[in-house]
């Protein structure tokens, strides 16, 4: 893998880039869905820069904490790298059934690295297509749920966007500061905030650069809860664990549906939906949780 690496990327990387290219073919990074992860286990614990631990009852739920505190948990190269890893492992583990991702009590995470982004060239970025790999949180099939504490800053706020259920702390602080720093959201913060706080306050924070907190986001819709910054984690993980004890399949299914609705038409996302709604026809997971119903118990979900 570190052979495809090289040939598709580090040829054409600055030099100040280079050594962090070593450091993400170590996993076999390329992006979701053209990569081929060497591993499909969870139980790496070979991670620096993320700590993944295994919550609830049925331990099915798969607990991400971004931990670069120095760094207030900026996004560099090697910690999307193993985020990558890391979630690609659970979509192939049968045994997880939900994700929460969260960061610190002071920062979720204060945007991608600018010190490894300061040096980069167009030519490089243009070339490589810079952040292409990034959409992996979106492309995860399992759901997420972020758990915002303290900043979520420029790509923190785009990655807390890319996850399926939002949660803040009182703390929190949204935003995207791209423009004082004279560039603009790349991970998808000018889309997907607008679409989630409308078109006034999306442009109102990203030509200012100011950030709002998680009252504001909560009212605007960017968030669907705020909990005391102590319990937020806690709290996402019981949502999870309801989430994870459904079936699988179902739970995808739910995802697929809505992340639909925000790249087409109503008609068209009303088709897709249905298509969705027949294929469960053919999934044990429908006949069992039907059955289970009417036989007045508890369902048995095999994720098939
Ligand atoms: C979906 C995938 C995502 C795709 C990403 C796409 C492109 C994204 C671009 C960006 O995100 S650009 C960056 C946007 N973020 C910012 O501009 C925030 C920068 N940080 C700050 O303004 C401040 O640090 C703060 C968050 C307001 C906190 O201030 P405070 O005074 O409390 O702490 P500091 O002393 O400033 O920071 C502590 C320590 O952390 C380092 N650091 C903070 N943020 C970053 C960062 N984004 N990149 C690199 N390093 C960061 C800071 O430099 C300090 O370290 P030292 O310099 O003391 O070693």
């Amino acid at each position: 893998m570190s052979r495809i690496f090289s040939i598709a990327t580090r040829s054409i990387l600055p030099r100040s880039y280079r050594p962090v290219a070593s450091q993400l073919s170590k996993y076999s990074l390329a992006g979701h869905g053209k990569i081929f992860y060497s591993t499909a286990g969870t139980e790496n614990n070979d991670y620096k820069e993320i700590i993944v631990e295994y919550k609830g009852k049925r331990q099915n739920v798969a607990l991400v904490r971004l931990h670069r505190p120095k760094a207030l948990n900026a996004l560099c190269a090697s910690l999307i790298a193993e985020l990558t890893h890391a979630l690609a492992s659970f979509d192939k583990n049968p045994d997880i059934g939900c994700i929460v991702l969260t960061g610190s009590e002071k920062a979720f995470a204060a945007g991608a690295d600018i010190k490894e982004m300061q040096n980069l060239t167009y030519d490089y970025t243009y070339k490589s297509d810079f952040l292409a790999n990034w959409e992996f949180v979106h492309r995860t099939k399992t759901p997420i749920i972020a758990a915002i504490n303290g900043y979520a800053l420029g790509g923190g706020c785009e990655i807390a966007m890319s996850c399926d259920i939002l949660y803040a702390g009182d703390n929190a602080k949204f935003g995207q500061p791209e423009i004082s720093i004279g560039t603009i959201p790349g991970g998808g913060g000018s889309q997907r905030l607008t679409k989630a706080v409308g078109k006034s306050l999306a442009m109102e924070m990203i030509l200012t650069g100011k950030p709002i907190d998680a009252q504001e986001a909560e009212r605007k819709g960017l968030v669907s809860k705020v909990f005391p910054k102590e319990v937020l984690v806690d709290e996402a993980i019981k949502t999870a664990e309801v989430i994870a004890n459904q079936s699988k399949m179902a739970a995808r299914m739910c995802k697929q549906a809505v992340q639909t609705s925000f790249n087409v038409g109503l008609d068209e996302g009303l088709k897709y939906e249905r298509t969705i709604f027949h294929s469960t026809f053919a999934v044990h997971d429908r006949k069992e949780g039907m059955t289970a119903f009417v036989e007045k118990r508890k369902p048995n979900y095999e994720d098939k």
